[in-house]
């Protein structure tokens, strides 16, 4: 048996002896030749909502179970963090230690990540236009380091030693957490009432930001063995009371993988989080920034002071935002067209809806949608490429680099949606009532 085979059997053991309960109808199977690791796969005819695997909390890496926990002064430290940062200090001791009762699923965890994040520049040149760059998030999670996981780690050296628990383990901890972590909603974050009166106005907008606040973030052994496939999603992660169900959601027959969701992601952000892109992607979408729409619509004569003020007014309705969002169907956000209607306006139209404090009623005119159609064109100026030169490109898809061939689907979806909206002329999309 291979020594891949064996460590994934071994893991399969220890969740048994810990109390875990896994289907014989399925098994882990070796997907690498896919470029997709560990996967899971039916070996027998699969129900829908039959029980794939049941988890006790147990077996969960988290805040709550990690060792680190158990450490002087430590559980004060962890609760006093908020976002990542526990389960990162948590992860990275976990990793380094040799008894640690997680060693099994550890092992089969990769040390190594095809993530943008990890590219070089060079790279990371080939996403130019798509909006995978600017997220990438290298510096922040660098300062996240350097201001807050390292100072803790400088200060315990009882428990961390600094040439190992470093920049390094770090950055391999945030990618598995990126594309590894479940968010147990069932299990309440220690810290929240803690920092309850500690929080800063920035504080509680970032939570506003942030989608799921209840519960904690945790490593959940098997269930991160699930791939996914846009839409072909067969299987979801139940969080009850005593435990944690991946149960099926459709019949699966014998031999099919079995797949989680790990959201209805557009490609770019399946690269960046992820490290692979699917194709086709009926999510992909394209993002088109605030600065692009003021820029190409405001009148070339406005002043700075005008701009700014259009600028503040539209942010202050919640009209205008960094990015708006074009989805396959090439529907343009109200939004968009309002906020191109505002700057579009004279100094007088713009100082009557300004004392109204009215945003226009979105109106798809012909003067609006030439700006629109030119804000379309200048966004496709943004690749360094055409379609067509991708397109040359995929068609001899063999001879590419995976790194590449990832940046080529990913930007060629983003311009397919650009020149298919402009083609079929932008629609409006119909405002939420
Ligand atoms: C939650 S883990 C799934 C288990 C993983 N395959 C492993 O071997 O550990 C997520 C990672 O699996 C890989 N993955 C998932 N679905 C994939 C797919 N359709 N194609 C390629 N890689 C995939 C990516 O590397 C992703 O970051």
């Amino acid at each position: 048996m291979s020594e891949f085979d064996t460590a994934s059997n071994h893991f399969i053991e220890w969740l048994k002896a810990n109390d875990a309960t896994i289907s014989d109808s399925l098994a882990i199977k070796d997907y690498r030749s896919e470029k997709a690791g560990r996967g899971v796969v039916a070996i027998k005819d699969i129900k829908k909502d039959e029980v794939l695997f049941s988890l006790p909390r147990k077996v969960l890496l988290s805040e709550e179970t990690s060792q680190l926990a158990t450490k002087p002064g430590m559980k004060d430290i962890l609760n006093s963090q908020q976002g990542w940062a526990p389960l990162i200090l948590c992860l990275m001791y976990e990793l380094k230690s040799k008894n640690s009762f997680w060693k099994p699923y550890l092992d089969i965890l990769p040390n190594a990540f095809d993530t943008p994040m990890f590219w070089e520049q060079k790279d990371i040149d080939e996403l130019a236009g798509t909006g995978v760059p600017d997220k990438i998030g290298r510096e922040d999670a660098e300062n996240m380091f350097k201001n807050t996981i390292q100072p803790i780690i400088k200060s315990h050296p009882d428990v961390f030693d600094e040439n190992v628990h470093n920049l390094n383990l770090f950055h391999i901890c945030g990618s598995l957490i990126m594309a590894y972590s479940f968010h147990d909603e069932l299990t309440p974050k220690p810290s929240s009432q803690a920092n309850a009166d500690d929080k800063t106005e920035e504080d509680e907008d970032d939570e506003e930001d942030e989608e799921e606040q209840e519960g904690i973030i945790a490593m959940v052994p098997m269930a991160d063995m699930l791939n996914h496939r846009t839409g072909f999603n067969n299987a979801r992660l139940f969080h009850e009371p005593e435990s944690l169900q991946m149960r099926a959601i459709k019949d699966i027959p014998a031999s099919e993988q079995i797949y989680n969701t790990y959201g209805d992601l557009c490609n770019a952000d399946l690269l960046r989080k992820y490290g692979f892109v699917d194709v086709p992607n009926e999510f992909d979408i394209v993002e088109i920034s605030g600065d692009l729409v003021c820029d190409v619509s405001c009148p070339a004569d406005v002043t700075d002071e005008e701009k700014e003020a259009k600028v503040t007014f539209l942010l202050e309705e919640d009209v205008l935002d960094d990015y708006f969002v074009i989805e396959k169907n090439g529907d343009i956000p109200p939004e968009l067209i309002a906020s191109v209607q505002v700057f579009m306006m004279s100094s007088q139209e713009f100082s009557k809806a300004m004392e109204k404090r009215k945003v226009p009623k979105p109106k798809s005119t012909p003067s609006v949608m030439d700006k629109v159609k030119l804000i379309l064109s200048k966004r496709l100026e943004q690749y360094k490429t055409t379609l067509e030169d991708d397109e040359r490109m995929l068609s001899n898809a063999d001879d590419l680099s995976t790194k590449k061939y990832n940046s080529i689907i990913v930007r060629a979806g983003e311009k397919r949606i650009l020149l298919e909206t402009e083609a079929d002329g932008p629609k409006r999309k119909k405002q939420r009532q």
